[in-house]
């Protein structure tokens, strides 16, 4: 199935505003830590509903942001949000795939990406992108939930048909200084929102055990790599 296919679908049963809901919870952190000023381009690949340009949109001075993504559900129901939310950034929603950004060298200010990346079909192909299209010390903020050291995470792609690359943290290094990137940091962002229950109720519909859960999303968390046009 193509990335339009099965993402089409996740936007027209809601599983784009479930996303949102669960990703907000580590996303926010990351984008907190982006360097936006007044007037900057900013580009969020895979936006999905779009939040992460509506909470730029909010929270900084940001002047454009293109949200792109490779499914015109999900690019239709985040225009139809932004619209709602009316933001005071100009922002712009685009049908585009990972491989071929449709932007000129040198023309965006920082790039962003949450629980999209490895559905890149070549994610070194897309770095050298990223790198080619944000301007000499624009940032990219990569984020990601599946992953090699979150072993809670290495059965996802059983349920999704889209390939996805799963790197451990040393490979994102490697990868990004490979597409010209510097690595500027690399941490995990704890997921201190989502609700643990009590020792008692485990196991869970998803959960053999409590510890698992807590390893899950209070230490491995999100992966942040963030990368530096030289
Ligand atoms: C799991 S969703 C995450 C959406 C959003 N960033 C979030 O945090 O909720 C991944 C998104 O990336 C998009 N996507 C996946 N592979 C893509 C590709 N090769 N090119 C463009 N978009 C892609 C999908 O259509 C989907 O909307």
């Amino acid at each position: 199935m193509s990335v339009r296919e099965e993402f089409d679908a996740w936007a027209a049963d809601g599983r784009d505003k479930g996303m949102e809901e669960r990703h907000w919870h580590t996303a926010k952190h990351v984008l907190a830590r982006m360097p936006v000023e007044d007037g900057d381009r900013v580009l969020d690949l895979g936006t999905g509903s779009g939040y992460a340009l509506r909470a730029l949109a909010d929270s900084t001075g940001m002047a454009r942001g293109y949200g792109l993504d490779g499914a015109p559900e999900m690019t239709h129901n985040a225009r139809e949000y932004a619209l709602d939310a009316s933001p005071a950034a100009d922002l712009g929603f685009v049908v585009g795939d990972f491989g071929h950004l449709p932007f000129d060298d040198d023309s965006l200010d920082h790039a962003f990406t949450m629980e999209a990346f490895y559905y890149s079909a070549d994610p070194i192909e897309t770095l050298r992108e990223v790198a080619r299209v944000l301007r000499p010390g624009g940032t990219f903020h990569c984020a990601v939930n599946y992953y090699e050291e979150n072993v809670h995470s290495h059965d996802w792609q059983e349920h999704i048909s889209v390939d996805m690359t799963r790197w451990d943290a040393s490979e994102y290094r490697d990868a990004f200084r490979e597409a010209g990137l510097h690595v500027a940091e690399q941490d995990n962002v704890a997921d201190t929102e989502i609700d643990i229950p009590p020792a008692g109720e485990f196991p869970t519909e998803n959960w053999d055990s409590r510890e698992a859960m807590v390893e899950r999303y209070r230490e491995f968390g999100t992966l942040l790599t963030v990368g530096v046009v030289p």
